[in-house]
């Protein structure tokens, strides 16, 4: 399949949150990442040659590993979210194409050469990576260099005809937007946005700052914002490199993450608190920004889904009394 024989459904298709990954493969989602760059007039606007989005697109598909759940697929989810929130929030009349061009290309690399293993386990087992960037968001540094080591030769970087200062700039902006994934960092970015909400202006470059790592972190967590069927796998696989991990601490001696504890962890219990805690509260300060979000789908499902979690959860809870 190229770019040109994807149908204009699938391309109007493509711009909605509720875009089914699970029904593409791998060589597919490809070329729809190719379709995001294309509908976006990135190809025009900013002058990138075909085969070098195409040989950018192959190194990145490469360098993402065959692991249960931060492989090829997820960054496509996490990229596809982040498309599909620029068109229902009409981000396109707000900023710069250069912001856009800056948030799906972190939204692509934000995960690259993930090794199945958190920064938690990183730090505990000393691992190279953990040395390397001295137990400072190991694994977002690592995925950042490494989509910087892509963009490093000439046939795969999609910037490579641009000015110095528009490249620069770029790199600022993906370095930051990709460093914000750190869920350690988590409350410290939504209280920045928080904060100026009440005087969010899309002019100010600091307040686009913080809003473009918002809609990161938004698109990198938001499986459970989509439909039943398309979320239900992706825990799967979140569960499975979670108890991959915890196994593989218990067998090292090391300290064992509560939350990846296979003796401890069930599919509600982990929802329930996330979705709640974590998800909810990072779409209600969006929807703050964008109301649209309120109406179209998203806080109305997600409310159904913590209600329906939290009613597992209490058989479950039921259940280990009885
Ligand atoms: N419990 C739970 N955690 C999630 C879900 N989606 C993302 N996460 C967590 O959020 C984190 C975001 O950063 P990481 O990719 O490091 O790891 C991710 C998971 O730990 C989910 O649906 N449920
Ligand atoms: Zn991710």
């Amino acid at each position: 399949m190229s770019s040109l024989e994807v149908s204009e459904e699938v391309r109007q298709y493509l711009k909605t949150p509720t875009f089914d990954n699970w029904q593409w493969e791998d060589a597919e989602i490809m070329v729809l990442l190719q379709v995001m760059y294309t509908d976006l007039d990135f190809i025009s606007t900013f002058n990138i040659e075909l085969d070098v989005l195409q040989q950018f697109l192959y190194e990145v598909y490469r360098r993402y590993n065959n692991i249960p759940f931060h492989n090829f697929k997820h960054c496509f989810c996490v990229t596809q979210m982040m498309y599909g929130l620029i068109w229902l929030i009409d981000l396109r009349s707000k900023i710069d194409s250069i912001d856009l061009l800056i948030m799906l290309t972190s939204a692509v690399c934000h995960d690259l050469d993930h090794t199945g293993y958190n920064n938690a386990y990183q730090i505990n087992a000393r691992t190279e990576l953990a040395l390397r960037y001295n137990d400072i968001s190991p694994l977002e540094n690592h995925h950042c260099a490494v989509a910087f080591e892509i963009l490093e030769k000439s046939e795969s970087n999609i910037f490579r005809n641009l000015p110095t200062e528009q490249y620069k700039r770029i790199r600022e902006g993906i370095i930051k937007c990709i460093l914000a994934t750190d869920m350690t960092r988590h409350t410290e970015i939504l209280n920045k946005f928080k904060a100026i909400l009440p005087v969010f202006d899309f002019s100010n470059k600091d307040h686009r700052d913080v809003l473009m790592m918002i809609m990161i972190k938004v698109s990198d967590i938001s499986n459970e914002a989509r439909p039943m069927d398309v979320a239900e796998p992706w825990l799967d696989c979140l569960l499975q490199e979670f108890f991959n991990q915890s196994d593989m601490e218990k067998l090292e001696g090391l300290p064992v993450t509560p939350f990846m504890d296979r003796d401890k962890v069930t599919k509600p219990s982990s929802q329930t608190g996330f979705i709640r805690f974590v998800l909810f509260p990072l779409f209600i300060e969006l929807a703050n920004l964008f109301p649209c979000l309120e109406v179209r789908t998203f806080l109305e499902d997600l409310t159904k889904r913590v209600r329906e979690t939290e009613t597992h959860r209490e058989r479950e809870r039921k259940r280990e009394r009885v």
